[in-house]
């Protein structure tokens, strides 16, 4: 579904130049639910941008769906953003108008498309679970409930890829649980491939798997381990599941090692690398 090779983006705003994406690599399959984690400014949000082509990348290579992302014209670009991705955003101000009614919301892209379909935002709005709720103003919903109406608005072109960044960032823990596990329905009902950016470590250990950016790279990821019987003592299995840390390792070999690894070994500037066997180790200076 996406493919990112080398991925640069760089702003330039009075005569500085912000690299923001330094060449970042990542794959998502078809059908994934993922989450996209790293410290404020490392390049999550640009990421996003760039996958909803709202922003274009400045060199390597990017396509989502089949389409070249460098490629599109300035009027393609704008078919891509209505038809392929729908987008959720922590402020939900960004999605929503406050004085249409939950219903006249969802109809809003269909109509930016040039068709009216109030059948399927009735549906979309039971599916997201306001069938109750669909004639209420934004203003008489609840925060959560609103977040849950962005949802049904960004899935009413029928995307195939979901965006969200932040989308528990400004609702309570258990707000935040419904809206992942709705997330996780649309995802295995439908097939729907979902990107999360989230600092919510909580949300990042339901998804499949977790991808870590630093400095505008992949890092790390996290992936699910299927538990076994064995491992949770019980039959439940899935009580088990845990995740599993890999480094990314780039084209050229070049791989970054979580920080608080380097801290626990007291790593600074070089390690010792032996290739044992299988395996390759490495060590920190000697002292
Ligand atoms: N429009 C812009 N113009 C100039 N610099 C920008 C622009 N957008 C982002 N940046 C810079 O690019 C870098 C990455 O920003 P980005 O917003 O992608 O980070 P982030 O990981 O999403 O952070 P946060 O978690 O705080 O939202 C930062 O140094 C930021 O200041």
């Amino acid at each position: 579904m996406i493919v990112c090779e080398n991925l640069v983006k760089i702003y330039k705003a009075n005569d500085l130049e912000v690299v923001a994406l330094q060449g970042l690599d990542l794959r998502v399959e078809n059908g994934e639910l993922m989450g996209i984690i790293g410290n404020s400014g490392s390049g999550k949000s640009t990421l996003l941008n760039m996958l909803g082509g709202l922003d274009r990348p400045s060199a390597g290579k990017l396509s989502v769906a089949g389409a070249d992302l460098f490629r599109l014209t300035p009027r393609e670009l704008v078919q891509y953003r209505l038809q392929t991705v729908g987008f959720v955003w922590q402020n939900n101000a960004r999605n929503l108008i406050p004085y249409l009614s939950a219903l006249q919301n969802v109809e809003m892209p269909m109509l930016l498309r040039g068709m009216r379909k109030r059948e399927r935002a009735h549906e979309l709005l039971e599916l997201v679970g306001l069938g109750h709720r669909k004639k209420n103003k934004l203003s008489e919903l609840s925060g959560g409930e609103q977040q849950r109406v962005a949802i049904a608005i960004a899935l009413a072109n029928n995307p195939k890829l979901l965006l969200a960044d932040e989308p528990t960032g400004s609702v309570d823990t258990r707000t935040a649980a419904i809206i992942l596990d709705l997330f996780q329905e649309l995802n295995r009902s439908f097939g729907l491939t979902v990107v999360i950016v989230t600092h919510d470590l909580e949300l990042a250990r339901k998804v499949d798997r977790v991808v870590a950016i630093r400095d505008g790279k992949t890092s790390s990821e996290l992936l699910r381990r299927k538990g076994t019987e064995e491992d949770s003592g019980d039959s439940a299995g899935e009580e088990a599941d845990s995740h599993e840390e890999w480094a990314v390792l780039d084209q050229a070999g070049r791989l970054q090692i979580p920080m608080e690894y380097l801290q626990a070994i007291q790593a600074d500037g070089k390690l010792r690398i032996e290739l044992q066997d299988d395996r390759i180790v490495l060590f920190p200076p000697r002292r």
